[in-house]
């Protein structure tokens, strides 16, 4: 690096998605903008999570799918094929390498420096690079930062010796194991659960609750899922600590788990599956007056709250709002317009849905669970309604019963619940379960976002036979249940 020392409007540490849309969006509004990258553009996601995730689901999804539709059945009786899946979950994941991201990224007019970014002090961010040097950054307007999460795994007797999977070998790993233990019950727990089981793994998820899987979203989500699982060969255990881990013969030996009501198993691998971290524990945060290691709350146009002058925005995962890609990705076209607007002097619409506001965090943040059904929901869930004391109606409805599933399986198994904002009369929580409901989730989305009357969907005409028809029977259920109170 022959320059140690450069000044850009925007400097940006992290480039997963959040940081690549952000920098994106700053050099759009005609500000100089650098990222800082420490291991491969693109981040977690395309590497290690998302990508990886779904290519390694995806057979295991269309194969429980076609075993459901008659005709189809006996084509699709056998195994997968592993090194065929593997070879697809590899391209997925563009082979662990980011030259097409580098490209893009100077398609954009965004600087790249590869190496460790810290904070150090307002407005300046030192990079260590991978050639050895020092590169000191001085942003005029704002740092972002956006450096994502890290598996969270507890401290356990025995466990640095054990070397568990985290997501990142859960979504990269070469060999099926015999037997895979799966320590939680959220979302990476249920989808590696899905797909390892199908691989060829015996699976065992050891869930610390005893409220079913998935529980921050509607009960019959985790509830839908977890059957099938044990229908698919998983042992689903609730109510199940984990307590101390060990490999007693060597590194490559089994993993002997124990639990806090005295049970033991044994399996290959342990798989923790149990939550994130925030990536702050060495980006210099106590150089502004922030504790390493916390999340960065941020206000609605991302500027970290607890630093004055308002030169610190954190997008993504980092600011442990809505810990997806897409949301991530919202979070930083958001920021660039507004970090945007205040360099450039512009006013700034921070009114509800406006430009320089996060609304949807708050109120429309949409998530596919790609297991097998699969669970789409966006807004509120009556829990959270409950809690906050929104006054709601709930409708729901057995999609099975449509024509349109009829007609995409045998036995269809699936479930839709709508709450309706009692006093406005608008949609506000949707959730779906079932095979092939994600691609309902964007309608959802956009009746959440525009807030339209409820009244207006009779127009809205799905068409037949389509899965889409829920939402005629949810309009139908709710005028009809409206008709009997009257
Ligand atoms: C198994 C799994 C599956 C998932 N599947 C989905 C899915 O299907 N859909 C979905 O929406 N979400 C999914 N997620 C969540 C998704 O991966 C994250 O929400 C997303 O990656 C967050 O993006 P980010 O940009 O905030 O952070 P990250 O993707 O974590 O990127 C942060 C980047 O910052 C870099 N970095 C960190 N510290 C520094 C530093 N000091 N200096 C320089 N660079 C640094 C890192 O190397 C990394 O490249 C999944 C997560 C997991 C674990
Ligand atoms: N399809 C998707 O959109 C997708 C897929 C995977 C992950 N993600 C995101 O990534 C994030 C991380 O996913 P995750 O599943 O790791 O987190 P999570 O928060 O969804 O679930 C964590 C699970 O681990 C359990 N747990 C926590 N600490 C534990 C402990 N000490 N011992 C035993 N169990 C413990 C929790 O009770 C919970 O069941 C989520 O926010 C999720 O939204 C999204």
């Amino acid at each position: 690096m022959s320059d140690p020392s450069r000044v850009y409007d925007v400097v940006v540490i992290g480039a997963g998605p959040a940081g690549e849309n952000l920098a994106e969006r700053t050099s759009a509004a005609g500000l100089t903008s650098v990222i800082v990258e420490n291991e491969l553009l693109g981040g977690e996601c395309s590497f290690w999570a998302c990508e990886p995730s779904k290519a390694l689901l995806r057979p295991v999804v269309a194969r429980a799918d076609a075993r459901r539709v008659p005709g189809l059945r006996r084509s699709v009786e056998g195994s997968l094929d592993i090194p065929a899946v593997f070879a697809h979950r590899d391209k997925m994941a563009a082979y662990w390498q980011d030259a097409d991201q580098v490209d893009w990224l100077n398609s954009v007019s965004v600087d790249l420096v590869r190496g460790h970014g810290r904070l150090d002090g307002p407005r300046q961010v030192v990079a260590n690079t991978q050639d050895g040097e020092t590169v000191r950054l001085t942003a005029r307007h704002a740092v972002g930062v956006s450096t994502g999460t890290v598996t969270a795994i507890p401290d356990l007797p025995g466990l640095d010796k054990v070397r568990p999977w985290t997501n990142r070998e859960a979504t990269a790993a070469r060999r099926v194991p015999g037997r895979l233990a799966v320590v939680g019950g959220g979302v990476v727990a249920v989808e590696m659960a899905t797909a390892w089981q199908a691989l060829g793994s015996q699976v065992t998820m050891l869930v610390r609750g005893s409220r079913g899987l998935l529980n921050r979203m509607e009960p019959f989500a985790g509830e839908l899922v977890a059957d099938a699982l044990r229908d698919a060969g998983v042992d689903v255990r609730f109510a199940t600590s984990v307590t101390e881990v060990a490999r007693e013969d060597g590194v490559d030996s089994p993993v002997h788990i124990t639990m806090a009501n005295g049970d033991s198993m044994v399996a290959d691998e342990i798989l923790f599956a149990t939550g994130r971290s925030p990536h702050t524990a060495d980006i210099g945060l106590e150089t502004v007056g922030l504790v390493p290691g916390d999340w960065l709350t941020v206000d609605d146009t991302y500027r970290v709250t607890a630093v004055a002058d308002g030169w610190l925005y954190a997008v993504g995962d980092v600011n442990h709002r809505a810990l997806m890609t897409h949301q991530g990705k919202y979070q930083g076209r958001i920021a660039g317009a507004v970090i945007g607007a205040r360099a450039n002097g512009e006013p700034l619409d921070d009114s509800r849905w406006g430009p320089h506001a996060a609304t949807a965090d708050s109120d429309a943040v949409p998530q596919v669970v790609f297991t097998d059904p699969d669970v789409a929901s966006v807004g509120l869930t009556t829990q959270e309604a409950e809690r906050t004391g929104r006054r709601v109606d709930v409708v729901d409805y057995d999609i099975g019963r449509l024509a349109g599933a009829a007609q995409y399986a045998d036995g269809y198994r699936g479930k839709a619940r709508v709450l309706i904002d009692l006093d406005r009369g608008t949609v506000v929580g949707v959730t779906f379960v079932g095979p092939g409901v994600q691609e309902l989730l964007y309608s959802a989305t956009v009746l959440i976002t525009s807030e339209a009357p409820l009244e207006r969907l009779w127009h809205a005409v799905p068409a037949f036979p389509t899965i889409s028809e829920v939402w005629l029977r949810i309009l139908e259920t709710y005028r009809d249940r409206a008709g009997q109170v009257e």
